[in-house]
């Protein structure tokens, strides 16, 4: 068969240019990619042997060999792992198959600092495209375990590569050469080889020799890191490891080494990254825990193993007791499994509550990067609802920075007999939501809450220490019973307030029947001490921001009635209410306050985030409205009661 020649997927192209410039300082980590990708295939074939010994009947040894040439300025990377054919090198040499790549590759030309660059790279599994920063070309020469054919890759990295038949591949496995860029000969150095490997590659368990030869030296320890007494490992080396397992550059954020012994045996080697994966919201929600069965690598597609909001664990979990040729199937409903995984996820958890006592600032940059994946456990696993709780953080209406449950209880008020939380699109909206008003007068503190997700735990949580967890936007808002320590003045107030409630009773009894089919219910509230009106839930239906979410994503086609509750106090409302019962202007409906309670409950709805139900009328009655105020003149001072019509009601629709 002829050469072929190929071209890159578009990416590869990109990708190839970013890494040769951002990988330049830090050039060497190639050779750990190399070995990294060595060491991949062979563990694949020890586990594909399982079953089909004949693979690696007359070469059961794995090794991996660095073959330098100082003289034509090669270094030769050699496995005898599973070996990829032709249908293999151009998919894995000549793509990338991840999911997510375009979004990588836009967050990398945005990238400003090299370290996010690199990090960025490194999430990405660039690995082999490493070499091309060293070398001028490459040839890759591979056999597959079981076929007969050998395969020849070659590029130069500059768009496109070759792929032809090879007598010259090796029987089993892997050969990649670089030919080395002027002045790179230094990878040539058998020091300098073995000082990169020691640095970078030691944690592989597979022996890497330095030359091919009789003589050829071994270079690593090669034996499996998570097996060793964790006093005989470095700090460096774990990093090292985590990067190996991770595809990720940057330092992991917290490290959990433990053998559990008893019914069931493993040992568990967990690292949670300190940035984000670029894959975290993948709907796969797959997580990086490789399974191996004493020392072999199993799968690293191993769902049962771990819950999905704990998906940013990387590392492995070796277990003693499993069989060696366990399906994936098998995999899904074995008791040793579930247990690994319920062991595993209460070590986690216990050690996330250890670094949250000890360190709570570092803790909290986790809970930034993390929370929102940590918090789907929350109506995922109800068995770990309490544990969770204790380590969800939150963003509160009273204070800066972020606060747990436990805070949160300790500053409640007397009479306060729920935990107040608000849902919506971002903690700035949040802030200035007209729900909060009533609880920011009387100093109630509300969580607030701006991830997605944060709408589906809410209701299924129930209680924390004996306290319900209320969206603010639902129900009656119950701030009489909570004393603000201000009663005094509240009581005078409210004598005042009494006259007015008769008339206030009437405008809530004509807003029902103007809006009748639109709104399930009006009411007068305490909840709001700026705002004129609000949209709240009724008790028992959903919250309103949940169910703008399910409608967003078509999960939900019809939309609640909402309740309009309005605020008394408010210059608007108080002129209203006077206006329909009575005195002025014939009491009663006049088409002008007909139109002022559409006017109301628009405005409601714009600033809960929703479009008025009839746009074109609400830009036309805010227009009379707005004339009519002009026509009259200038309006006089700020709004009160006092004030000519007209003028409220072209507020109204401010
Ligand atoms: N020496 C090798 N033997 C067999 N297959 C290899 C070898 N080197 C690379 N590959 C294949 O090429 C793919 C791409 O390799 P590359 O180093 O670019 O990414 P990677 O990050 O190692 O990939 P992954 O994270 O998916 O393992 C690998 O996933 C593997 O399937």
């Amino acid at each position: 068969m002829s050469t072929e020649t190929l071209n890159f997927q578009a990416e590869v192209s990109r990708l190839l240019d970013i890494v040769a410039n951002s990988l330049y300082s830090n050039k060497e980590v190639f050779l750990r990619e190399l070995v990294s990708n060595g060491s991949d295939a062979c563990d694949r074939l020890r586990y594909a042997a399982i079953t089909q010994p004949e693979l690696v009947a007359d070469d059961p040894n794995y090794r991996i060999s660095l073959v330098p040439d100082a003289e034509n300025r090669q270094l030769t990377i050699a496995d005898n792992g599973i070996g990829m054919n032709r249908d293999d090198l151009v998919e894995n040499l000549g793509t990338i198959a991840r999911s997510g790549t375009l979004d990588v590759m836009n967050q990398l030309q945005q990238a400003q600092d090299e370290n996010e660059k690199v990090n960025l790279i490194g999430q990405f599994g660039v690995g082999f495209y490493a070499a091309f920063v060293v070398a001028d070309w490459i040839e890759v020469r591979s056999r597959k375990a079981g076929e007969s054919q050998g395969w020849r890759w070659a590029s130069d990295g500059r768009g496109t590569f070759t792929v032809e038949e090879t007598d010259d591949a090796p029987a089993r496995g892997t050969r990649v050469t670089l030919h080395l860029k002027e002045g790179e000969d230094e990878f040539t150095e058998s020091e300098r080889i073995k000082h990169v490997v020691k640095r970078h590659s030691d944690h592989i368990a597979i022996p890497i020799f330095l030359g091919e030869d009789e003589g050829a030296e071994q270079i690593n320890t090669a034996s499996a890191l998570w097996t060793r007494p964790k006093s005989e490992i470095t700090d460096e080396q774990y990093t090292e490891f985590y990067r190996h397992v991770s595809h990720q550059m940057d330092e992991p954020w917290m490290r959990l080494h433990f053998k559990a012994e008893g019914k069931v045996e493993f040992t568990c080697l967990l690292f949670i990254p300190s940035t984000k994966p670029f894959d975290l919201f993948d709907p796969q929600r797959k997580h990086g825990v490789n399974l191996y069965v004493r020392r072999v690598f199993v799968t690293d597609d191993c769902a049962e193993l771990l819950p999905a909001y704990l998906r940013f664990l990387r590392g492995v979990v070796d277990s003693e007791d499993l069989p060696l040729n366990i399906s994936r199937e098998m995999l899904q409903h074995n008791p040793m499994v579930q247990k690994i995984h319920q062991t595993t996820v209460n070590r986690v958890l216990n050690e996330l509550k250890k670094k949250a006592n000890k360190e709570p600032e570092s803790y909290q940059t986790f809970w930034e990067t993390f929370g929102p994946v940590l918090k789907e456990g929350l109506y995922e696993d109800p068995q770990q609802k309490d544990s969770l709780l204790e380590l969800a953080r939150f963003r509160s209406s009273e204070r800066d920075g972020w606060i747990s449950l436990d805070d949160y209880v300790q500053n409640m008020k007397e009479g306060q007999q729920a935990i107040y939380v608000l849902t919506g699109d971002s903690i700035e909206a949040l802030r200035k939501s007209p729900q909060l008003e009533g609880f920011k007068a009387k100093g109630v503190e509300v969580l607030l809450l701006a991830d997605p997700i944060d709408d589906f735990w809410v209701p299924s949580i129930g209680e924390y220490q004996g306290y319900t967890l209320k969206p603010v936007t639902q129900g009656a808002a119950e701030l009489d019973s909570i004393k603000s320590g201000e009663d005094d003045e509240q009581q005078e107030r409210s004598d005042e307030e009494k006259t007015s409630d008769a008339a206030i009773g009437t405008l809530v009894a004509y807003l029902k029947t103007a809006l009748e089919g639109q709104i399930k219910d009006v009411r007068s509230t305490e909840r709001l001490t700026e705002s004129a009106c609000c949209l709240v839930a009724d008790e028992g239906d959903m919250d309103i921001h949940l169910e703008r979410l399910l409608r967003q994503h078509g999960r939900m086609d019809q939309s609640s009635q909402r309740i309009l509750e309005v605020n008394p106090k408010h210059p608007l409302i108080a002129r209203l209410s006077e206006r329909v019962s009575g005195s002025d202007n014939g009491g009663g409906a006049s088409p002008e306050i007909k139109e002022a309670a559409h006017l109301l409950l628009d405005q409601a709805r714009i600033v809960e985030g929703e479009t008025p139900e009839d746009p074109a009328a609400f830009a036309r009655r805010m227009s009379d409205l707005v004339a009519k105020g002009l026509q009259t003149g200038p309006v006089q001072g700020t709004a009160t009661a006092a004030t000519a019509s007209t003028g409220d009601e072209a507020e109204a629709a401010s």
